[in-house]
């Protein structure tokens, strides 16, 4: 699985945390992280576009975070990463910078996943992205690091 991100992660406690995550996924997440883009915002999203489309595989999976997204349940995206995973196609996520995905990532891409309609900074949902991750493969495994505490 990859994850495609636009930004370098450089604060030391935003790195530990995916770090503390990304240890334990199985299979293992590569996270490939994209220069910001320059110009106008038209020209960084459309720049940062072609380096999303160039960094995922032309044959994968392609699930974009994007807050008009679809929203799940954490036990369901653990479903929809069975079902995704089951398709034979390597997973490719990708997270927009400050200027947001470009239309052409949005159309090229296969799912839309939101945490809510609120917009978070793209460091932070890097990081609850690779939490969730880890959470539906939890799930999957039966592992108690989930607990559904809800009647
Ligand atoms: C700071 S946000 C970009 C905001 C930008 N103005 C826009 O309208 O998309 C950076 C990236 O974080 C992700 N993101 C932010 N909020 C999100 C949410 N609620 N659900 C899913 N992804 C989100 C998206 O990939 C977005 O491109």
């Amino acid at each position: 699985m990859r994850l495609v991100a636009v930004g370098r992660m450089k604060d030391k406690a935003e790195l530990a945390l995916v770090e503390r995550y990304l240890k334990r996924l199985r299979p293992r997440l590569d996270i490939v992280e994209l220069a910001d883009g320059r110009g106008s915002p038209d020209e960084i999203k459309r720049r940062e576009a072609q380096a999303i489309l160039a960094a995922c595989p032309p044959q994968a999976f392609l699930i974009v975070l994007d807050e008009a997204g679809r929203s799940f349940s954490s036990p369901g995206f653990s479903e929809a990463m069975a079902e995704w995973s089951a398709l034979g196609r390597p997973l490719c996520f990708a997270i927009g910078g400050a200027e947001g995905l470009d239309a052409a990532v949005i159309e090229r891409s296969d799912a839309k996943l939101s945490f809510g309609t609120l917009t978070w900074p793209h460091m932070l949902v890097r990081i609850m992205l690779v939490e969730q991750i880890y959470r539906a493969q939890a799930i999957a495994a039966g592992h108690p690091y989930h607990r559904s505490g809800r009647p």
